[in-house]
């Protein structure tokens, strides 16, 4: 048993939990925190894209990652985002993290100027510094970040030995296999999860560990069973679940809302979680939105019967 155990299987990015008012909710981060434990998954990812961490302040993400620790404590791996694209913030949110006990934080590069890789190894480095105790992860999105992680800079991390995994987001499933091989080279063990959901059986046939995945959280059976497959070796039962599973996603993709105002509908629709709308200027839901959201809620429901019993 490894002690990077505790990251390999399904962790749901944690959606953004808002009142009717749209200010952040801690009953709310409790509740769906709760539904998480309740539905058998390894952890969460919390404050990351899913988690709309980049329309959010300092102070409400110290109070999401306080209630999630507050239920999850013992129970989930908890992993949190923390970059904010500055250093002293994101410094100032790893400190947070250690004191209430994550298991890992993680960190996008920082966005917006193209830094030179040193400086992003500096950024990466000073964030990890701030919480001495705590596993790292770098997250690499390249399509929203507009920087990938390249081997060179793969390689300055891995002098930092509080880097245990990468959160693989970028679309070439290659990657994966590329940063699996390098860490395993560098180090005893390291972690890849897989980032895009639409492929998390390629991904794990590669070689990712596990999987962290914005669209979990309405499905998190299915990707538990899908789970289950791929590590029984049933790759044709698998890939056909993964299909159902990727209908069910292009369906969510297809409002004009955002994705994750879709999800959120899903949620309250087939699991009686309310968790708020989107923020500004992420679009929420119009009547349209709604009746594509039940669609896919529906969808979700009839892949459960299909592929659970
Ligand atoms: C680009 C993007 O948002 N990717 C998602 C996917 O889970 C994505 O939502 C899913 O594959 C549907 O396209 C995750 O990798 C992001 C994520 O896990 C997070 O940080 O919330």
């Amino acid at each position: 048993m490894s002690k990077l155990d505790k990251y390999r299987g399904i962790i749901p990015a944690f959606y953004a939990c808002y009142d009717e008012e749209g200010n952040v909710s801690g009953e709310r981060v409790q509740a769906l925190t709760q539904h998480f434990i309740d539905k058998g998954v390894k952890g969460v990812y919390v404050n990351g894209s899913s988690g709309e961490c980049i329309y959010q302040s300092v102070e409400e993400r110290k109070l999401i990652i306080e209630n999630v620790m507050a239920v999850a404590k013992g129970k989930l791996t908890v992993i949190n985002h923390v970059a904010c694209n500055n250093t002293k913030d994101s410094v100032e949110l790893a400190k947070h993290s250690e004191s209430v006990g994550v298991d890992a934080i993680a960190s996008i590069p920082p966005i917006y100027f193209r830094l030179p890789e040193y400086s992003i190894a500096a950024y990466w480095n000073a964030i990890s510094e701030a919480a001495p105790n705590t596993d790292f992860v770098i997250y690499n999105i390249p399509q929203l970040a507009g920087t990938a992680l390249t081997m060179s800079l793969f390689a300055e991390m891995m002098k930092n030995p509080r880097v245990i995994a990468v959160k693989n987001s970028s679309m070439p499933t290659q990657d994966i296999q590329m940063f699996k091989s390098a860490g395993l080279a560098a180090k005893d063990d390291f972690v890849v999860f897989n980032g895009p959901d639409e492929q998390f059986v390629a991904g794990r046939a590669i070689g990712a560990d596990g999987g962290i995945g914005g669209t979990y959280g309405v499905m998190p059976e299915l990707f538990l069973k899908l789970n289950d497959l791929v590590e029984a070796g049933e790759k044709k039962k698998a890939c056909e679940l993964q299909y159902a599973i990727n209908e069910i996603i292009y369906k969510m993709c297809s409002s004009r809302a955002n994705m994750y105002a879709v999800a959120k509908e899903i949620l309250r629709t087939n699991d009686n979680v309310n968790i708020g709308g989107v923020r500004e200027p992420l679009e929420n839901l119009q009547e349209a939105d709604k009746a594509i959201a039940h669609e896919a809620a529906e969808m979700v429901k009839a892949a459960k019967e299909r592929y659970l019993a």
